[in-house]
C-alpha cells in the first residue's frame, strides 16, 4: 500500500477502522485484512480486556472506577500487531488466552464503561497506531475506532450482522457445554447494550460503510474489505 501524504515530505500508512457489535466478525476480517494487504492488526478490544485481568489479579473492586483507572495507567502492556501472531503480555504474564475467558467477558463492560479507563486506553492505542505506519498501516477493529481513535482513517467500515447470526457464530466457536444460552447471550446481547452507552457502534458514521455480514462467509467479508481499501489507497490511482 502506498503512504499517505501528511505534506513536509512526511507520508503515513493506511488506517482501515472497522467497528461494529459483538460477534459481527471485526476480529477475524480485520486479521484477515491484514494479513492479506500486508499490513499491521489492532485488537482494541484486547486492551480493556487486559486492564480487566490486571484489576482481577489485583483484587480492585471493578466499581471502584478509580482505583481501575489507575490500574489502567500503571499495567505494563505489550500487544502484538503482527496478524499471525498475536499476543497480549500485562505486567510481565502471557494474558493471550486468559484474555479470552467468560469470567473477563463477563466483567469487561464495567472496565470499558469507565471514562478514565478509556482515556488511557485510546492514548495507548493511538501509540500503537502511530508505531505501526512505517509499516505501510494497520487495521484497527473495536467500537469507536472511526469515530474516536483514529477518525483520520482511510477507510471506515461498520461490520454488522443478526443478532441471531453472531450469537451461532459466538456459540460454535466456545467449547461445547462451556456456557449456557443464557451466559452466550450475556457476553453478545448484555454487553452491546452496556459497551453502546460509551461508544457509538450501532450506526455507521459519516464516511463509513456498512457492511451485513450475515450471509457472508468470513472469506468474502474479507474480500470486500481489501477491495475496498484498495480503492481507497493512493496507488490505485497511479498509472
Ligand atoms: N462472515 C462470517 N461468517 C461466519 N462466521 C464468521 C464470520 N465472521 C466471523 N465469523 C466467526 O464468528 C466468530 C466471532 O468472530 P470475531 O471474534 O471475529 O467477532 P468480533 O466481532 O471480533 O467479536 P467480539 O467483539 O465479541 O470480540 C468467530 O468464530 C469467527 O470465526
Ligand atoms: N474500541 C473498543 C474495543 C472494545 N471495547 C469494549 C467492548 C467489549 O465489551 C470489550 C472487549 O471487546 P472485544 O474483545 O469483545 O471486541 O471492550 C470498547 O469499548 N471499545
Amino acid at each position: 500500500m502506498a503512504g499517505f501524504s501528511l505534506g513536509g515530505g512526511y507520508s503515513r500508512g493506511m488506517i482501515i477502522a472497522v467497528d461494529g457489535p459483538s460477534g459481527s466478525g471485526k476480529s477475524s476480517t480485520a486479521r484477515g485484512v491484514a494479513d492479506r494487504l500486508g499490513l499491521r492488526f489492532l485488537d482494541t478490544g484486547a486492551t480493556y480486556r487486559a486492564v480487566t485481568w490486571s484489576a482481577i489479579e489485583h483484587g480492585l473492586d471493578l466499581d471502584d472506577t478509580a482505583a481501575v483507572a489507575q490500574r489502567a495507567r500503571e499495567l505494563r502492556l505489550e500487544l502484538s500487531t503482527d496478524p499471525l501472531n498475536q499476543f497480549v503480555i500485562a505486567d510481565g504474564t502471557d494474558v493471550t488466552a486468559a484474555i479470552r475467558e467468560p469470567r473477563i467477558s463477563e466483567r469487561v463492560s464495567k472496565i470499558a464503561t469507565n471514562l478514565d479507563v478509556r482515556k488511557e486506553l485510546i492514548r495507548r492505542q493511538r501509540e500503537i497506531i502511530d508505531e505501526a505506519q512505517p509499516s505501510g498501516g494497520i487495521v484497527v477493529e473495536g467500537r469507536d475506532i472511526a469515530t474516536v481513535v483514529a477518525t483520520d482513517a482511510e477507510l471506515k467500515v461498520l461490520l454488522t450482522a443478526d443478532q441471531e447470526a453472531r450469537l451461532a457464530r459466538r456459540g460454535a466457536e466456545l467449547a461445547v457445554g462451556s456456557v449456557t444460552a443464557e451466559q452466550l447471550r450475556d457476553q453478545i446481547v448484555r454487553r452491546d447494550a452496556d459497551d453502546s452507552t460509551v461508544a457509538d457502534f450501532q450506526v455507521a458514521s459519516d464516511g463509513a460503510v456498512t457492511i451485513d455480514s450475515t450471509d457472508l462467509s468470513l472469506e468474502e467479508v474479507i474480500d470486500v474489505i481489501s477491495r475496498l481499501a484498495k480503492e481507497a489507497s493512493p496507488r490505485s490511482h497511479d498509472s
